[in-house]
């Protein structure tokens, strides 16, 4: 049976000041050992959503439950709740917060008061995955920001949280650090976490997801596998959210015998890239 880690029970969620709740009533499940994907047009409330998920903001009515616990929202019990929900800043900027790289990395589990030679190889470790040595005791204001994006992608992962979430990750990545993240998440999930990651990129969704969450307005419209989601396509296009680029393929005047093979094809590109 399919445990869940994160449940979200009718929670919603207004900015002080604001007109409108960011999250109305939103249910939604983080399925244990699953790469899920968030997507949702500009202002759905993707963002709002990962902010409760580790308790920096609290519903304004509602629940968030952790392993089936409602989330205690006490100092004490925050500090243990990030060690198992990383997460990952849209804005690198907002993450950073020690004066060179190696510092910023090591900030957290100095935090959780790990033995020294852990931490050092931890963050070694870290620093060679991101393809951050040479610039290990730069100031990370002397970064560039796809330097500053993998410097915080680091800063979460090198806690080894239980479930990561990340909002955007590739955004200001170039094609080779993107793809190098890729295959660290890949092995992050093989190794029994769960991934949650918030994009606008569908065509990288519908490759790297095996569940899908849509949004608009604060709720979840839809959710499955991204072949499942991606087909229905009057609601996406309602949504204006447009389809990935294998999905736009499959037009409506084709026959059912041509539908089939690129059904068919699809597939096993789909195959194909995910053994990459
Ligand atoms: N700090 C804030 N104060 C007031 N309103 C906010 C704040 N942050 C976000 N909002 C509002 O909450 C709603 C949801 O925003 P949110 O950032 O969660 O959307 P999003 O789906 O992540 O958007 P994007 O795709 O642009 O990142 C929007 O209407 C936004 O204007």
């Amino acid at each position: 049976m399919q445990e869940y880690l994160l449940e979200f029970e009718q929670v919603s969620y207004k900015y002080p000041g604001a007109n409108q709740p960011a999250l109305n009533k939103l249910t939604l499940r983080i399925p244990k050992g699953k790469k899920c994907a968030l997507i949702g047009q500009n202002g759905s409330g993707k963002t709002t959503l990962l902010l409760l998920a580790n308790g920096l903001h609290k519903p304004t009515s509602g629940k968030v439950y952790w392993r089936g616990q409602p989330l205690n929202y006490h100092r004490r019990f925050l500090i243990q709740l990030r060690q198992q929900i990383g997460l990952v800043f849209q804005n690198p900027e907002q993450q950073l917060v020690a004066s060179t790289v190696e510092e910023d990395i090591s900030y957290g589990l100095c935090n959780l008061g790990l033995p020294e030679p852990e931490i050092k190889n931890r963050v070694e470790q870290a620093l060679i995955e991101f393809g951050l040595t040479h610039l290990a005791a730069k100031p990370v204001h002397h970064l560039s920001l796809g330097q500053k994006k993998r410097v915080s992608i680091a800063d979460v992962m090198v806690l080894k949280p239980e479930l990561l979430i990340l909002d955007e990750p590739t955004a200001y990545l170039d094609i080779k650090h993107s793809r190098h993240l890729m295959k660290t998440l890949q092995t992050i999930h093989q190794n029994g976490n769960t991934l949650l990651m918030a994009t606008h990129d569908l065509d990288l969704v519908y490759w790297w997801a095996d569940w899908l969450f849509v949004m608009d307005q604060g709720q979840l419209i839809l959710e499955g596998e991204p072949q499942e989601v991606f087909s229905q396509r009057k609601v996406l296009e309602e949504l204006d959210l447009g389809l990935p680029l294998i999905n736009q393929i499959l037009l409506d005047d084709l026959s059912d015998e041509e539908k089939m093979v690129i059904k068919r094809v699809q597939q096993r590109i789909l195959e194909l890239v995910r053994n990459f």
